[in-house]
């Protein structure tokens, strides 16, 4: 089954980045890809945390998932797409994970960031994403879709070994990392964590990036890939002169299966209980 990765370069113009989006869906679809899978903050990536909630409430930006939404309609297309929305708490947003699908435009499963990416990398590379942003307190089951049960998750989540296991014991077959990457992680941690959490889940790892400058602060890893459940990378974005694009995949259950079978996981939860 064909599927989809579209890498951006998300800038703070929604207008512009709700453009690009619908061109990569359009191609998408044209091509004969059943889903398309675009990366964290695809609706837009500020300057700071105090432009991240005001760009947040804008009508701009609402409209920016209802045009994504009508895009998947026409298309006839799969959407799985990360914006920001507002949260109850005010001051505060959502880093969300949707999975829109194209009959009636509807949302079918909607995850808000779990874990926050709040570290400190060094003078000059401190994240605080708690600063801006509510940590989503569920975990919803995975959707089913044309490529099979799809687990969502969002970029710093795929440090998390656990959140991985829960998604694989609901039923996944498929983990979605959308991610905008720091630099200096991405070439140290990126490939190896996405090929970590391929074997370790016996799942595929759909991992759509954000590539390049986003504005005089921000620069993204990029490196768009797609992990089987043996760990091989089965398709990456490697033309690095374009930043954002497609990249096409195929989804073939059966290997998950194979390896299942092959490698049987018998976890001892009795041993170590939740910490
Ligand atoms: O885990 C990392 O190194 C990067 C995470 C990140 O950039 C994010 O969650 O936004």
């Amino acid at each position: 089954m064909l599927a989809a990765i579209a890498q951006l370069q998300s800038t703070k113009s929604i207008f512009r980045n709700l453009a690009k989006c619908k061109e990569l869906i359009i191609e998408a679809a044209a091509k004969g890809a059943s889903c398309i899978f675009f990366p964290e903050a695809s609706d837009f990536i500020a300057e700071n945390v105090n432009e991240s909630v005001e760009l947040t409430s804008t009508e701009e930006n609402k409209k920016f998932l209802q045009g994504i939404c009508e895009q998947a309609i026409r298309s006839k297309i799969h959407v799985n797409i990360c914006v920001h929305e507002a949260s109850e708490c005010a001051g505060k947003i959502y880093n969300s994970n949707i999975w829109i699908e194209p009959t009636r435009g509807t949302i079918a499963a909607r995850y808000h960031k779990v874990h926050l990416f709040d570290v400190d990398l060094g003078p000059g590379k401190t994240f605080k994403e708690s600063n801006s942003t509510m940590p989503g307190t569920e975990i919803p089951s995975p959707v089913m879709t044309p490529l099979g049960k799809v687990g969502l998750a969002i970029c710093f989540d795929l440090r998390f070994p656990e959140l991985a296991q829960h998604l694989r014991s609901k039923g996944a077959d498929i983990l979605v990392y959308p991610s905008a990457f720091t630099e200096k992680t991405g070439a140290a941690h990126w490939e190896t964590l996405l090929r970590a959490r391929a074997i370790d889940s016996q799942c595929f790892v759909v991992a759509a990036a954000q590539h390049g400058a986003h504005n005089a602060k921000r620069t993204s890893y990029g490196h768009s890939m797609v992990i089987d459940p043996w760990g091989t990378v089965i398709a990456q974005y490697s033309d690095m002169n374009t930043p954002e694009g497609l990249l096409l995949f195929d989804v073939n259950l059966s290997i998950a299966e194979r390896v299942r079978r092959a490698i049987p996981l018998a976890r001892r939860n009795d041993l170590y209980p939740k910490l």
